[in-house]
Protein backbone atom coordinates (compact mmCIF):
# COMPACT_ATOMS: atom_id res chain seq x y z
CA UNK A 1 0.00 0.00 0.00
CA UNK A 2 2.55 2.12 0.71
CA UNK A 3 3.69 2.64 -2.85
CA UNK A 4 1.32 4.95 -3.70
CA UNK A 5 -1.15 6.02 -1.03
CA UNK A 6 -4.30 7.84 -1.95
CA UNK A 7 -4.35 11.82 -1.60
CA UNK A 8 -6.03 12.04 1.84
CA UNK A 9 -3.73 9.28 3.59
CA UNK A 10 -0.43 11.39 2.26
CA UNK A 11 -2.56 14.51 3.72
CA UNK A 12 -3.41 12.82 7.33
CA UNK A 13 0.36 11.55 7.12
CA UNK A 14 1.70 14.91 6.79
CA UNK A 15 -0.72 16.53 9.53
CA UNK A 16 0.08 13.83 11.97
CA UNK A 17 3.92 14.70 11.21
CA UNK A 18 3.73 19.00 11.38
CA UNK A 19 1.00 18.53 14.68
CA UNK A 20 4.15 16.94 16.35
CA UNK A 21 6.07 19.82 15.18
CA UNK A 22 3.75 22.01 16.25
CA UNK A 23 3.36 20.75 19.72
CA UNK A 24 7.47 20.90 20.14
CA UNK A 25 6.76 24.70 19.37
CA UNK A 26 4.31 25.46 21.69
CA UNK A 27 6.99 23.76 24.70
CA UNK A 28 9.50 25.89 23.38
CA UNK A 29 7.63 29.46 23.14
CA UNK A 30 6.56 28.16 27.14
CA UNK A 31 9.68 27.53 28.54
CA UNK A 32 10.83 31.12 26.48
CA UNK A 33 8.76 32.21 29.03
CA UNK A 34 7.57 35.41 26.39
CA UNK A 35 4.19 34.06 25.39
CA UNK A 36 3.51 37.25 23.58
CA UNK A 37 0.03 37.73 24.71
CA UNK A 38 -2.34 39.62 22.39
CA UNK A 39 -6.38 40.16 23.39
CA UNK A 40 -8.39 39.51 20.08
CA UNK A 41 -12.31 40.00 21.68
CA UNK A 42 -11.70 40.19 25.17
CA UNK A 43 -9.63 38.63 28.33
CA UNK A 44 -11.17 35.27 27.34
CA UNK A 45 -9.78 35.47 23.63
CA UNK A 46 -6.66 35.57 23.76
CA UNK A 47 -3.57 35.03 20.77
CA UNK A 48 -0.25 33.71 22.12
CA UNK A 49 3.20 33.75 20.28
CA UNK A 50 2.38 30.06 19.71
CA UNK A 51 -0.65 30.35 18.36
CA UNK A 52 0.70 32.62 15.44
CA UNK A 53 3.80 29.67 14.92
CA UNK A 54 2.15 26.95 15.13
CA UNK A 55 -0.29 28.52 12.30
CA UNK A 56 2.54 29.95 10.52
CA UNK A 57 3.87 26.30 10.69
CA UNK A 58 0.61 23.94 9.59
CA UNK A 59 -0.58 26.20 6.90
CA UNK A 60 2.51 26.72 5.35
CA UNK A 61 3.52 23.45 5.91
CA UNK A 62 0.59 21.47 4.40
CA UNK A 63 0.18 24.15 1.82
CA UNK A 64 3.54 23.15 0.08
CA UNK A 65 3.02 19.46 0.20
CA UNK A 66 -0.62 19.97 -1.07
CA UNK A 67 -0.92 23.43 -2.87
CA UNK A 68 -4.11 23.32 -4.09
CA UNK A 69 -6.06 21.93 -0.79
CA UNK A 70 -8.54 24.73 1.12
CA UNK A 71 -6.83 25.67 4.52
CA UNK A 72 -8.98 27.87 7.28
CA UNK A 73 -6.76 28.09 10.20
CA UNK A 74 -8.32 30.31 13.48
CA UNK A 75 -5.82 33.11 13.51
CA UNK A 76 -5.80 36.05 11.65
CA UNK A 77 -1.99 36.76 10.12
CA UNK A 78 -0.54 39.00 7.93
CA UNK A 79 0.42 37.63 4.78
CA UNK A 80 4.34 37.12 5.50
CA UNK A 81 7.51 34.63 4.12
CA UNK A 82 7.32 31.72 7.41
CA UNK A 83 10.36 31.11 8.18
CA UNK A 84 12.00 27.89 6.80
CA UNK A 85 12.46 26.07 10.21
CA UNK A 86 8.84 26.20 10.80
CA UNK A 87 8.22 24.04 7.74
CA UNK A 88 7.76 19.97 7.93
CA UNK A 89 8.08 17.78 5.24
CA UNK A 90 7.63 14.62 6.58
CA UNK A 91 4.79 12.27 6.91
CA UNK A 92 4.07 9.83 9.68
CA UNK A 93 5.07 6.13 8.06
CA UNK A 94 2.68 3.73 10.11
CA UNK A 95 -0.31 6.17 8.01
CA UNK A 96 1.13 5.81 4.98
CA UNK A 97 1.25 1.80 5.50
CA UNK A 98 -2.71 2.35 6.33
CA UNK A 99 -5.04 1.37 3.57
CA UNK A 100 -7.49 3.95 2.97
CA UNK A 101 -11.36 3.19 3.39
CA UNK A 102 -12.67 2.79 -0.17
CA UNK A 103 -15.29 5.87 -0.44
CA UNK A 104 -12.28 8.34 0.46
CA UNK A 105 -9.19 6.46 -2.31
CA UNK A 106 -10.54 8.26 -4.63
CA UNK A 107 -10.23 11.72 -3.64
CA UNK A 108 -8.12 14.66 -5.33
CA UNK A 109 -6.45 17.38 -4.18
CA UNK A 110 -9.13 19.73 -5.65
CA UNK A 111 -11.84 17.94 -6.87
CA UNK A 112 -13.54 19.70 -10.19
CA UNK A 113 -16.73 18.07 -10.67
CA UNK A 114 -18.17 19.70 -8.20
CA UNK A 115 -17.03 22.57 -5.56
CA UNK A 116 -18.76 21.42 -3.18
CA UNK A 117 -16.81 18.25 -2.91
CA UNK A 118 -13.21 19.19 -1.81
CA UNK A 119 -10.90 18.61 0.76
CA UNK A 120 -11.03 21.12 3.28
CA UNK A 121 -8.43 21.19 6.27
CA UNK A 122 -9.42 23.10 9.46
CA UNK A 123 -6.70 24.06 11.61
CA UNK A 124 -7.18 25.44 15.25
CA UNK A 125 -2.91 25.54 16.38
CA UNK A 126 -3.35 26.12 19.90
CA UNK A 127 -6.63 24.97 21.07
CA UNK A 128 -6.93 25.88 25.10
CA UNK A 129 -5.28 29.26 24.74
CA UNK A 130 -6.26 30.39 27.84
CA UNK A 131 -5.67 28.11 30.10
CA UNK A 132 -1.72 27.67 27.94
CA UNK A 133 -1.56 31.34 29.67
CA UNK A 134 -2.56 30.33 32.89
CA UNK A 135 -0.13 27.12 33.05
CA UNK A 136 -2.77 24.47 32.75
CA UNK A 137 -1.00 22.88 30.78
CA UNK A 138 -2.82 19.70 29.92
CA UNK A 139 -5.63 21.39 28.59
CA UNK A 140 -4.26 22.35 25.61
CA UNK A 141 -4.25 20.35 21.87
CA UNK A 142 -3.38 21.36 18.33
CA UNK A 143 -6.45 20.40 15.69
CA UNK A 144 -5.81 19.19 12.28
CA UNK A 145 -9.21 18.47 10.72
CA UNK A 146 -9.74 17.31 7.06
CA UNK A 147 -13.63 17.60 6.20
CA UNK A 148 -14.87 16.24 2.52
CA UNK A 149 -18.21 16.57 1.03
CA UNK A 150 -19.02 18.94 4.25
CA UNK A 151 -18.17 15.80 6.29
CA UNK A 152 -14.98 15.19 9.24
CA UNK A 153 -13.41 12.38 7.98
CA UNK A 154 -10.14 12.30 9.47
CA UNK A 155 -8.58 14.23 12.25
CA UNK A 156 -5.36 14.88 14.17
CA UNK A 157 -4.99 16.08 17.80
CA UNK A 158 -1.53 16.66 19.77
CA UNK A 159 -1.48 16.83 23.24
CA UNK A 160 2.05 18.97 24.02
CA UNK A 161 1.92 18.55 27.44
CA UNK A 162 0.77 14.73 27.88
CA UNK A 163 2.93 13.40 31.05
CA UNK A 164 4.26 16.74 31.44
CA UNK A 165 3.46 15.71 35.47
CA UNK A 166 6.64 13.62 34.80
CA UNK A 167 9.14 16.58 34.82
CA UNK A 168 11.51 17.16 32.53
CA UNK A 169 11.13 17.69 28.60
CA UNK A 170 11.71 14.05 27.81
CA UNK A 171 11.03 12.38 24.77
CA UNK A 172 7.67 10.68 26.66
CA UNK A 173 6.60 14.69 26.63
CA UNK A 174 3.37 14.76 24.39
CA UNK A 175 1.00 12.30 22.29
CA UNK A 176 -0.74 12.83 18.88
CA UNK A 177 -4.12 10.57 18.45
CA UNK A 178 -5.46 10.49 15.22
CA UNK A 179 -8.82 9.07 13.22
CA UNK A 180 -10.91 8.53 10.59
CA UNK A 181 -14.50 6.85 10.62
CA UNK A 182 -14.25 3.26 8.65
CA UNK A 183 -10.58 2.76 9.60
CA UNK A 184 -10.02 3.67 13.51
CA UNK A 185 -8.71 5.67 15.99
CA UNK A 186 -5.08 5.61 17.32
CA UNK A 187 -2.51 6.86 19.75
CA UNK A 188 -4.35 5.84 22.58
CA UNK A 189 -6.31 3.07 24.24
CA UNK A 190 -10.23 3.74 23.61
CA UNK A 191 -11.72 3.16 27.26
CA UNK A 192 -15.28 3.94 28.57
CA UNK A 193 -16.83 5.63 31.84
CA UNK A 194 -18.65 2.47 33.86
CA UNK A 195 -22.25 1.83 32.20
CA UNK A 196 -24.63 4.31 33.96
CA UNK A 197 -22.66 6.61 35.35
CA UNK A 198 -22.80 10.22 33.65
CA UNK A 199 -19.59 12.90 33.89
CA UNK A 200 -20.23 15.83 32.23
CA UNK A 201 -17.64 17.65 31.37
CA UNK A 202 -17.46 21.22 30.14
CA UNK A 203 -16.15 24.67 30.10
CA UNK A 204 -14.21 26.55 32.65
CA UNK A 205 -13.53 29.95 30.98
CA UNK A 206 -16.66 30.13 28.47
CA UNK A 207 -19.07 29.37 31.34
CA UNK A 208 -22.50 31.44 31.38
CA UNK A 209 -26.43 30.34 32.59
CA UNK A 210 -27.64 28.49 29.27
CA UNK A 211 -24.28 26.26 29.99
CA UNK A 212 -24.93 25.59 33.63
CA UNK A 213 -28.53 24.99 32.94
CA UNK A 214 -27.88 22.66 30.52
CA UNK A 215 -25.38 20.89 32.29
CA UNK A 216 -27.77 20.80 35.36
CA UNK A 217 -30.69 18.86 33.07
CA UNK A 218 -28.33 16.45 32.11
CA UNK A 219 -28.68 15.12 35.64
CA UNK A 220 -24.70 14.22 36.20
CA UNK A 221 -23.47 12.53 38.86
CA UNK A 222 -20.10 14.67 38.26
CA UNK A 223 -19.50 17.87 36.45
CA UNK A 224 -15.76 18.36 35.24
CA UNK A 225 -14.82 21.74 34.01
CA UNK A 226 -11.80 21.81 31.49
CA UNK A 227 -10.44 24.06 28.95
CA UNK A 228 -10.32 22.87 25.24
CA UNK A 229 -12.48 21.45 22.55
CA UNK A 230 -9.73 18.71 22.34
CA UNK A 231 -9.06 18.20 25.43
CA UNK A 232 -13.03 17.54 26.16
CA UNK A 233 -13.17 14.96 23.31
CA UNK A 234 -9.89 13.29 24.37
CA UNK A 235 -11.66 13.02 28.10
CA UNK A 236 -14.79 11.25 26.04
CA UNK A 237 -12.39 8.55 24.23
CA UNK A 238 -10.35 7.88 27.48
CA UNK A 239 -13.30 7.19 30.14
CA UNK A 240 -12.96 10.33 31.87
CA UNK A 241 -16.31 11.53 30.47
CA UNK A 242 -19.71 10.49 29.03
CA UNK A 243 -20.68 13.72 27.81
CA UNK A 244 -19.20 16.96 26.59
CA UNK A 245 -21.99 19.73 27.03
CA UNK A 246 -21.29 23.74 25.71
CA UNK A 247 -24.57 25.01 25.44
CA UNK A 248 -23.64 28.01 24.24
CA UNK A 249 -21.94 29.47 21.15
CA UNK A 250 -18.02 30.03 21.19
CA UNK A 251 -16.32 27.18 19.49
CA UNK A 252 -15.69 26.89 16.00
CA UNK A 253 -15.14 24.64 12.91
CA UNK A 254 -11.75 24.50 13.97
CA UNK A 255 -12.61 23.23 17.41
CA UNK A 256 -14.81 20.68 16.39
CA UNK A 257 -13.69 19.05 12.90
CA UNK A 258 -10.38 17.20 14.48
CA UNK A 259 -12.30 15.86 17.92
CA UNK A 260 -15.56 15.07 15.52
CA UNK A 261 -13.14 12.96 13.34
CA UNK A 262 -11.62 10.94 16.15
CA UNK A 263 -14.90 10.35 18.13
CA UNK A 264 -16.71 9.30 15.37
CA UNK A 265 -14.12 6.89 14.55
CA UNK A 266 -14.79 5.07 17.52
CA UNK A 267 -18.81 5.02 17.67
CA UNK A 268 -18.92 8.24 19.29
CA UNK A 269 -21.26 11.31 17.91
CA UNK A 270 -20.63 15.12 18.22
CA UNK A 271 -23.85 17.75 17.35
CA UNK A 272 -25.06 20.53 17.99
CA UNK A 273 -27.65 21.14 21.17
CA UNK A 274 -30.67 20.17 19.09
CA UNK A 275 -28.71 16.86 18.07
CA UNK A 276 -28.21 18.00 14.60
CA UNK A 277 -24.33 17.20 12.42
CA UNK A 278 -22.35 20.04 11.75
CA UNK A 279 -21.23 20.98 8.37
CA UNK A 280 -17.18 21.74 7.17
CA UNK A 281 -17.47 23.09 3.76
CA UNK A 282 -15.24 25.46 3.02
CA UNK A 283 -17.97 28.33 3.00
CA UNK A 284 -19.69 27.47 5.85
CA UNK A 285 -19.84 29.94 8.91
CA UNK A 286 -17.19 29.54 11.44
CA UNK A 287 -19.18 29.84 14.68
CA UNK A 288 -20.47 26.97 16.16
CA UNK A 289 -23.50 28.91 16.80
CA UNK A 290 -25.98 26.10 18.58
CA UNK A 291 -23.70 24.65 21.04
CA UNK A 292 -21.49 21.31 20.94
CA UNK A 293 -22.93 18.16 22.36
CA UNK A 294 -20.56 14.82 21.93
CA UNK A 295 -20.31 11.52 23.79
CA UNK A 296 -19.10 8.35 23.01
CA UNK A 297 -22.66 6.25 24.22
CA UNK A 298 -26.01 7.37 24.61
CA UNK A 299 -26.44 10.56 22.62
CA UNK A 300 -29.65 10.45 22.29
CA UNK A 301 -30.22 10.70 26.02
CA UNK A 302 -28.46 13.89 26.16
CA UNK A 303 -30.34 15.55 23.28
CA UNK A 304 -33.37 14.46 24.87
CA UNK A 305 -32.23 16.13 28.21
CA UNK A 306 -31.66 19.83 26.74
CA UNK A 307 -34.07 22.56 27.82
CA UNK A 308 -36.59 24.15 25.76
CA UNK A 309 -35.29 27.19 26.46
CA UNK A 310 -31.77 26.40 25.82
CA UNK A 311 -33.00 24.68 22.11
CA UNK A 312 -34.86 28.09 21.55
CA UNK A 313 -32.14 30.60 22.41
CA UNK A 314 -29.45 28.52 20.28
CA UNK A 315 -30.45 28.71 16.78
CA UNK A 316 -27.85 26.92 13.89
N1 LIG B 1 -16.34 32.75 23.83
C1 LIG B 1 -15.26 32.23 23.21
N2 LIG B 1 -14.34 33.05 22.64
C2 LIG B 1 -13.26 32.54 22.02
N3 LIG B 1 -13.00 31.24 21.92
C3 LIG B 1 -13.87 30.39 22.45
C4 LIG B 1 -15.04 30.84 23.13
N4 LIG B 1 -15.71 29.75 23.58
C5 LIG B 1 -15.00 28.69 23.18
N5 LIG B 1 -13.89 29.05 22.50
C6 LIG B 1 -12.90 28.16 21.88
O1 LIG B 1 -13.37 26.84 22.05
C7 LIG B 1 -12.50 26.12 22.92
C8 LIG B 1 -13.34 25.27 23.86
O2 LIG B 1 -14.02 26.10 24.76
P1 LIG B 1 -13.79 25.97 26.33
O3 LIG B 1 -12.33 25.90 26.59
O4 LIG B 1 -14.44 27.20 26.88
O5 LIG B 1 -14.50 24.72 26.70
C9 LIG B 1 -11.70 27.19 23.62
O6 LIG B 1 -10.50 26.66 24.09
C10 LIG B 1 -11.54 28.22 22.54
O7 LIG B 1 -10.58 27.77 21.57
P2 LIG B 1 -9.09 28.46 21.46
O8 LIG B 1 -8.44 28.26 22.77
O9 LIG B 1 -8.51 27.71 20.34
O10 LIG B 1 -9.34 29.89 21.13
MG1 LIG C 1 -8.73 31.28 20.14
MG1 LIG D 1 -9.94 26.25 19.86
MG1 LIG E 1 -6.99 28.12 19.07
Amino acid sequence: MSGNPAVVMRLVASAYAVAEKAGAIIRRVLHSGELGIVEKTGANDLQTLADRLVQQSICASLSKSFPKITIIGEEDLPEEAVKEDLIESSQSEEILQKSCPLEYSALKEEEVRHRDFRLVVWVDPLDGTKEYTEGLLDHVTVLIGIAYGGKAIAGVINQPFFNYQLGTETADMGRTLWGMPGLGAFGFELQEVPDGRRIVTTTRSHSNKLVTDTVDAMEPHDVIRVGGAGNKIVQLVEGKASAYVFASLGTKKWDTCAPEAILHAVGGKLTDMHGSALRYDANVKHMNSAGVLATLRNHQYYTSKVPQSVLQALKP
